[in-house]
């Protein structure tokens, strides 16, 4: 049996469609990072992992399109939060997997996708998600799922159009509803993610 996905057969989706009010409003994706829009830096790194790739956005899509690859908004008004970018994804997934990364965490590690097909296979799972080791309140290291970083069965598409229609909003309520695999990433600042502009500064 084969233990790693083709990335032929996976599209790579980076999410850029939120509001990003905790940087004032701002499109977060083309803030600039490194001289270089932050969406542009996620592109670059999942595209390195996958065979296609695209970019869920709301605002400037112009902007976003100048990177030269599809981009899609969401069908689903006001700014659900990102599983209407899920949807987004998998309504133009043309292959049999896609893979989500956020547009603020322009350091993800280079075998994220590969290590999320690898459980995926391994557990027969539907859907595979990063998480890390967080310090707790109490100092000790607990685990810490990164939700927007999940790779998913194409076929899943029916299921999210009734969870969101239905009203949910929540990665990890919807992915409970499917076998679904954990992958630690030991690496957790490769996970840091800007929120704010203060966070975007210390991105290094
Ligand atoms: N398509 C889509 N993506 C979203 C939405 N909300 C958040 N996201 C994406 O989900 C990822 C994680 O969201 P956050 O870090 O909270 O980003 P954000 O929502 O823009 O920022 P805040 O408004 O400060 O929460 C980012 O890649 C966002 O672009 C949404 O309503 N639609
Ligand atoms: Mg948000």
């Amino acid at each position: 049996m084969s233990t790693a996905l083709s990335p032929s057969d996976i599209t790579g989706l980076v999410l850029a469609g939120g509001r990003g009010s905790r940087m004032g409003g701002v499109d977060k994706g083309l803030q600039k990072h490194r001289g270089q829009a932050l969406a542009l830096h996620a592109l670059m790194r999942l595209g390195l992992q996958v065979g296609e790739v695209m970019i869920n956005a709301n605002r400037n899509l112009g902007a976003y399109e100048s990177f030269g690859v599809p981009v899609w908004p969401d069908a689903l008004a006001d700014y659900p939060g990102p599983l209407a970018g899920f949807l987004a994804g998998l309504e133009h997934c043309e292959t049999p997997y896609l893979v989500t990364v956020p547009c603020d965490t322009p350091h993800f590690p280079l075998d994220l996708v590969e290590r999320l097909g690898q459980a995926l296979l391994a557990e027969d799972a539907d859907v595979a998600m990063a998480a890390t080791r967080e310090p707790g309140p109490d100092g000790a290291l607990r685990l810490q799922v990164q939700p927007v970083f999940c790779l998913m069965k194409a076929s899943l598409m029916e299921s999210l159009v009734k969870a969101t229609a239905a009203g949910e909003r929540k990665i990890d309520r919807w992915t409970a509803q499917h076998r679904c695999a954990t992958v630690v990433f030991e690496d957790a600042d490769a996970f840091f993610n800007a929120n704010t502009l203060d966070e975007l500064q210390r991105l290094a």
